[in-house]
């Protein structure tokens, strides 16, 4: 197994206005999520998250302490919340194991365990998405599926949005310290999210966007609500979302992504909305 990662500055809006399209997918984009037998991560700025993703094809993949935790355990000082995106998985941390199927999330609090992932059919590759935030207390492990879920029904056919936004990672589901996890999934012939759009400055999101067909595209928008620009992404990639940042996408067909949140609350209702024909 191999594992890569990269670290990624915040950046200033004012400064952020003036960044081109290679500049802006160098900062926000997260390309390649998933590599066979890696773990790849990001190592964000923006309240210290690390995205990433494992893809086990027949061997068992360590969730390693990346140097720029100087850590000798990953979850030392760190939760994590994680989907399986991919086949049937199995995550492994310290005596216990949790068997992830498509679409079911899994916190991990913190402390002295190492984790490990594996694929039940190498042929059929389980992908864990994680997003992991500093911990400084410990709160218990739990499987959530979307049986548990908080869910919001949103949008409407009519306003191309219409979808279901499960909150699985979330405090009115367990305990965790910063982390709040979601997925939310856009029903045929809804192709926008997060619109209106908004902003939380208390908290950094970012995005994971999946099922969207190889031939398809999705268009994330970011920026300040009246500097936006744009990303173009294709499924199985994550975008970075900063404090001052609206985070919404419209895309050529249905797709379904996963959110993740950490910051200074854990009050999903803390959005600041505009109105749509404020966007610039
Ligand atoms: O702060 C919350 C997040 O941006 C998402 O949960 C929004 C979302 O899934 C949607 O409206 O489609
Ligand atoms: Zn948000």
């Amino acid at each position: 197994m191999k594992t890569n990662y990269e670290i990624r500055y915040a950046a200033h809006p004012e400064d952020a206005k003036s960044y081109d399209t290679k500049r802006i997918r160098r900062d926000f984009l997260i390309e390649k999520v998933f590599t066979p037998n890696e773990v790849n991560m990001v190592y964000s700025m923006y309240d210290r998250m690390v995205v990433g993703g494992a893809m086990p094809c027949g061997e068992t993949l360590k969730l390693e302490a990346i140097d720029p935790l100087k850590q000798p355990i990953f979850l030392r000082n760190r939760e994590i919340g994680m989907y399986n995106v991919g086949g049937p998985g199995i995550v492994k941390v310290g005596d216990t194991q949790f068997e992830l199927n498509y679409k079911e999330a899994l916190y991990l609090g913190s402390g002295d365990r190492e984790v490990y992932f594996e694929s039940k059919d190498s042929n059929n590759p389980a992908k864990f998405y994680f997003n992991s935030l500093t911990a400084h207390r410990n709160y218990p492990d739990k499987k959530v599926t979307k049986q548990d879920a908080v869910v919001a029904e949103m949008g409407s056919l009519e306003g191309s949005n219409h979808r279901n936004i499960n909150k699985m990672i979330v405090n009115q589901v367990l305990p965790t310290c910063q982390i709040q996890m979601g997925m939310t999934e856009l029903a045929p012939g809804s192709v926008w999210n997060t619109m209106p759009a908004h902003v939380h400055s208390r908290r950094m999101e970012a995005y994971f966007y999946f099922e969207v067909p190889e031939d398809q595209a999705v268009c994330h928008f970011m920026g300040e609500v009246d500097e936006t620009r744009h990303i173009w992404m294709k499924g199985d990639q994550a975008v970075l979302s900063p404090e001052w940042s609206i985070h919404s996408a419209a895309a050529t067909h249905n797709y379904t992504f996963i959110w993740g949140m950490g910051g200074e609350n854990l009050d999903y209702g803390d959005q600041d909305f505009s109105a749509i024909t404020d966007l610039k």
